[in-house]
């Protein structure tokens, strides 16, 4: 895709997307322009990524085939009343911020306006991203095809139902977060049996990492998976046993429910 693609705003999320699409995704950093507000962002974005930087919503706007909003939800009326007469026609507007309707950008650039409202989430730095999106009636076919390659190249990819977006967050944007606690919470119980820091990481992160794998590429239930290494009256049943007497699940259930309910 030899595509100008634009950020407005660069911050936690939109580096991670950047930094997903020119190191995964085979996107030239030449191709890619972003804003931020403060200069300390500016530099940082520029020196890191090797992208072209301005404060110029404006000309990221004009200038852009593809126009990421990655601003905060509360700054998108603002930011979209600043750049709506400059982006063009054919440009295909990506929002990524929680609970902004597709229906509410839309009318906020004009009733033609080419949107995809998406939920993306962190590990996109990575190339293992995960993008749900929405399109609006706007997008062809041949450009969701496009879109779907280009979040391809930083993760996974689905499209859902709009009525489904307000759920996803829960699941995906926010999940990665829960999934750190875990991680640092094993190796703290790692750490507490002596076992080094470092290594306590690794093998902690490993075991998620190799452990969705298992999920995502053998096609078996989580549970039954679980249950291979369960040993009878064996050392995991007592931690699983553990767990469940404190309401792992029904606390994961309910955090997930806090999150929506934000
Ligand atoms: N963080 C995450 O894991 C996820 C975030 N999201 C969504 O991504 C969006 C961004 O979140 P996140 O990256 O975490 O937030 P950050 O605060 O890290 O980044 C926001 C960016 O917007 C810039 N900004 C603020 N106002 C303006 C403006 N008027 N014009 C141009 N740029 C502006 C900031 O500039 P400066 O740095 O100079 O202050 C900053 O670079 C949100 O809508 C959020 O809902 C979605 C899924 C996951
Ligand atoms: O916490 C937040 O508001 C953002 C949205 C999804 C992930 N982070």
């Amino acid at each position: 895709m030899t595509k100008k693609i634009g950020f407005i705003g660069c911050g936690k999320m939109g580096q991670a997307i950047i930094n997903g699409m020119i190191e995964y995704g085979g996107i030239s950093p030449d191709h890619i322009i972003a804003t931020a507000v403060t200069d300390k962002t500016i530099e940082y974005v520029e020196d890191t990524y090797g992208v072209q930087v301005t404060h110029d919503n404006k000309k990221v706007a004009s200038e852009s085939d593809v126009l990421y909003l990655a601003v905060k939800p509360y700054h998108y009326p603002k930011v979209i009343d600043d750049i709506r007469k400059h982006v063009r026609e054919e440009t295909i507007i990506v929002t990524i911020a929680l609970g902004v309707s597709l229906k509410d950008t839309t009318l906020m650039f004009g009733e033609k306006a080419k949107v995809i409202r998406t939920m993306p989430n962190t590990p996109s730095h990575v190339g293992e991203g995960m993008t749900v999106i929405s399109p609006n009636d706007n997008i062809t076919d041949s450009e969701l095809a496009d879109m779907k390659s280009l979040f391809q190249g930083y993760g996974q990819v689905a499209q859902v139902d709009e009525k489904m977006m307000d759920k996803i967050p829960a699941v995906s944007g926010s999940s990665p977060a829960y999934v750190y606690v875990f991680i640092e919470a094993m190796a703290d119980g790692a750490v507490k049996q002596g076992v080094p820091r470092d290594l306590a990481y690794q093998l902690s992160s490993q075991a998620v990492l190799g452990a969705a794998k298992m999920v995502l590429e053998s096609g078996k239930h989580p549970g039954e998976l679980k249950d291979n290494v369960c040993t009878p009256a064996g050392s995991t049943i007592k931690a699983i046993d553990a767990l469940e007497q404190r309401g792992f699940r029904g606390t994961v259930m309910q955090a997930m429910e806090e999150c929506l309910k934000k």
